[in-house]
């Protein structure tokens, strides 16, 4: 028989880690209070298909999020796949942020070896709850020899989405992570994943992002764009002490006439400014809806406000040249 690959889960909390009062509790239920030893107690299928291990790194609702938590894991996960007895690496996720926590450790892993976010959008005391068929799937895919090189991936509902490009998409329902227009990686049918589609953007063994001397990031923020809009709220975290902001524009990008003079003060002040937009899909073209190369910000392609604060964050422990950062921005 061929050897099962080692694979290690990392559990952070999350509602695959949650507990509700009944079966039918799929709201209103406790976040991240099963520890890891209990979730792959409760999917004994998980030792056909690999040698698994578990790690309790952290137990939060992933709403809690952080970056000194980012940091931790990112770090944790690098001394692990170093080890040439670690073949693969699940973590368990709380939804709300895990296509975050994809995205920073797709920039900041350092191995080509897999690595798979997985969560749940039910607790595991629900009818039919989705975390432990999720677990399995996750688990097998990091076994899997298809998964090494593709970058940070995430297994939801039987689907295989890649970390720069996935998105929470619905508040509840099971199949909530989507990739709407860029397109998912594959699937996982029958215990086999399934490859279609690789992302062209660089990420882990390739990036030029390294944490494992890093104990903050600088702080970056996000405005979002609205009819009648005004300017307290972006002034407020430029006085707080950010270093860049996120403007999650209305339209492509587009900046309110009331805003730009703010905007245009904090990058005098040596904030960046990086033009997102609150829609979703589509572009943010340099020099599209604003003069870029005039009034010097960054536009933020197709990475969604929240993706694009972590790539100005890692920026940011780089340079600070905007330029360099625009060209970050059409790399990753
Ligand atoms: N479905 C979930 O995991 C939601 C939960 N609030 C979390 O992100 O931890």
């Amino acid at each position: 028989a061929e050897k099962l690959a080692n694979v290690t889960i990392l559990a952070t909390g999350g509602t695959i880690a949650g507990s509700g009062a009944s079966s039918t509790t799929t709201v209103g239920y406790t976040a991240a209070t099963v520890g890891v030893e209990r979730l792959i107690a409760a999917v004994p299928e998980l030792a056909k298909v690999a040698q698994v291990k578990g790690e309790q790194v952290f137990q939060i609702a992933s709403e809690n999020m952080s970056d000194a938590y980012w940091l931790t894991l990112a770090k944790r996960v690098n001394v692990l796949l170093a080890q040439p007895d670690v073949d693969g690496i699940v973590i368990t996720h709380g939804t709300d942020t895990l296509e975050e926590t994809a995205y920073f450790l797709n920039l900041t892993v350092k191995s080509k070896k897999p690595v798979v976010l997985v969560g749940a959008m039910r607790p595991g005391t629900a009818l039919s709850a989705d975390g432990p068929i999720n677990l399995y799937n996750a688990v097998l895919l990091a076994a899997s020899q298809d998964a090494v090189g593709k970058g940070v991936l995430v297994a939801m509902n039987d689907q295989i989405h890649g970390a720069r490009d996935v998105s929470k998409t619905n508040t509840s329902t099971p199949d909530s992570f989507k990739t709407p227009e860029l397109g998912m990686l594959g699937y996982i049918q029958g215990n086999k994943p399934y490859f279609y589609h690789v992302s062209t953007r660089k990420h882990t063994a390739d990036t030029e992002f390294d944490v494992s001397k890093i104990d903050t990031l600088p702080q970056v923020d996000i405005v979002y764009g609205y009819a009648n809009v005004n300017p307290v709220a972006l002034n407020a975290l430029v006085a707080a002490g950010a270093k860049g902001i996120i403007h999650a524009g209305v339209g492509d990008g587009s900046l309110a006439a009331k805003v730009t003079p703010s905007l245009t003060a904090a990058r005098k002040q040596g904030v960046l400014i990086v033009r997102a937009s609150r829609v979703g899909q589509g572009i943010v073209a340099r020099n599209g809806e604003a003069n870029d190369d005039e009034l010097d910000f960054v536009a933020a392609d197709t990475l969604n406000p929240q993706k694009a604060r972590i790539l100005l964050m890692l920026a940011l422990t780089r340079t600070s040249d905007s330029k360099q950062i625009q060209r970050m921005f059409y790399s990753y």
